[in-house]
């Protein structure tokens, strides 16, 4: 049986943009992007979780809103379930601390970047969100 893994992702917007972010060259998923998070801890509600690893990786607070998407992709090392919301920045500026890179890219230009797999169905929700 496979770990099963789930994690939480946060789709932060500002100003039209949306942060993302580069996984570093060592460790699972090498040098791909997905959207700062991480995995629940027992006890913590979804939104409880983004907010801590938000704090913990980005040193900056969110408001979590509307949930995007679930989507489910079995990895090698085990299947992920991952859970992206809708953020906005209230306190700090992005500052990097555990990701090899961050950008802020227009909806329509997030597929320029190479996703971790399980985050392809979350980018083609959110390019669609910008453009109705
Ligand atoms: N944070 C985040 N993780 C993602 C996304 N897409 C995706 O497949 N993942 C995977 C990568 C990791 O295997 C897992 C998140 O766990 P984590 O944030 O603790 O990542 P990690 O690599 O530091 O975990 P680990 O190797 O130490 O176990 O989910 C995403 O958009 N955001």
């Amino acid at each position: 049986m496979k770990k099963e893994i789930n994690v939480v992702g946060a789709v932060i917007v500002d100003d039209g943009k949306v942060l993302c972010a580069q996984r570093g060259p060592a460790g699972s998923l090498p040098d791909l992007w997905e959207f700062p998070g991480g995995k629940v801890e027992t006890g913590e509600t979804p939104r409880e979780a983004l907010q801590r690893e938000i704090t913990e990786e980005l040193e900056c607070t969110v408001a979590v809103g509307d949930r995007i998407t679930t989507t489910t992709y079995e990895y090698d090392f085990g299947i992920v379930t991952l859970t992206t919301f809708f953020c906005e920045l209230t306190a700090g500026t992005p500052r990097l601390t555990e990701h090899a890179e961050v950008v802020w890219l227009k909806p329509e230009d997030l597929d320029e970047l190479e996703w971790a797999p399980a985050d392809i169905p979350a980018i083609e929700l959110i390019r669609g969100a910008f453009t109705t």
